[in-house]
């Protein structure tokens, strides 16, 4: 298993104890009614194997960009348990991510895994180069030789089509595609077992888009790493997962092989997500 979620949960706002059990897909909301705080993501289990695709389902607020946050850190769960393969604490044992110390933080958002955000703003340093970008990335993950980053600067642009000329060039002056390609390549030049992507090609051209999933599949069949997927596109999941979780209100309503809950959905809400009622 390379990610494992237990009962992973985040509140937002001052929480009281019904939080969890009065709001959910059985509720048909997300705020509950004791306290008013929202409940973001509501006791979700959840585990990846190594080079499995998952892809997130739902529609708007029903929390899946909160839980990919939570995986990554961005956001700190309220309550739950999240396992990382090769995080191990000191006796040996998995260890909670949710206890990690800020080294430990470091070395799980840098090496461990690799967040690709919709706005390239929020995974590029825009002061720094696209070649700087890669750089940036592989030292944060603890190879400081100066050959060794700039050949994977190279074969990574290479890999995603920036034309090596322009390894200086600042992301502004690219484009659109091109910054996502260049947050690609940062993302997975430090080698990451756990590749998350939150809505990678939404507001992109439809023929980048194309090009841009298509990239993302080769490489992901060609260095094997797991993803993680968020879309409310439901082309983008099929063309690149294997199994997907469908979220309402905050929770898993179903779950199962990409192909099947596309082509056969259970529960009443995928029906209507498939359908394009939602
Ligand atoms: N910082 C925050 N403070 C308060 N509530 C928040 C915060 N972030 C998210 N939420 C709430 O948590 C719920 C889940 O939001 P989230 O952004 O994860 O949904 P989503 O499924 O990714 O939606 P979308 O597809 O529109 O991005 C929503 O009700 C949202 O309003």
């Amino acid at each position: 298993m390379v990610l494992d979620l237990k009962n992973v949960s985040k509140i937002f706002g001052n929480s009281c104890p019904n939080c969890l059990t009065n709001t959910g897909a059985n509720f048909n909301s997300s705020i509950c009614p004791s306290c008013k705080s929202v409940v973001g993501v509501n006791s979700v289990n959840l585990n990846l194997k190594k080079g499995e695709v998952l892809g997130i389902v739902g529609e708007s607020g029903s929390g899946k960009s909160t839980l990919l946050q939570l995986i990554y850190q961005d956001q700190k769960a309220t309550s739950g348990e999240i396992f990382v393969k090769d995080f191990i604490g000191k006796n040996g044992d998995r260890k909670n991510i949710l206890d990690a110390n800020l080294n430990e933080l470091s070395f799980l958002r840098n090496s461990l895994m690799s967040m690709i955000y919709q706005n390239p703003r929020l995974g590029l340093n825009y002061n720094f180069s696209a070649g700087g970008n890669i750089a940036q990335k592989v030292i944060m993950s603890g190879n400081k030789k100066y050959d060794e980053i700039r050949q994977k600067a190279l074969y990574f642009l290479e890999k995603t089509e920036i034309p090596i000329s322009r390894i200086d060039d600042y992301p502004e002056y690219f484009s659109g595609g091109q910054q996502q390609r260049i947050q690609i390549s940062k993302a997975l030049s430090s080698s990451p077992k756990i590749l998350l992507l939150d809505e990678p090609t939404t507001g992109l051209d439809l023929s980048v888009q194309a090009k841009i999933l298509d990239l993302i599949k080769e490489l992901q069949h060609e260095i094997g790493f797991a993803m993680v997927v968020v879309s409310h596109d439901l082309g983008v999941i099929k063309h690149l997962t294997d199994i997907t979780v469908v979220m309402k209100n905050g929770q898993i309503v179903e779950q199962g092989l990409t192909d099947q809950i596309l082509e056969d959905p259970q529960h009443p809400y995928t029906q209507l997500l498939v359908s394009s009622i939602l």
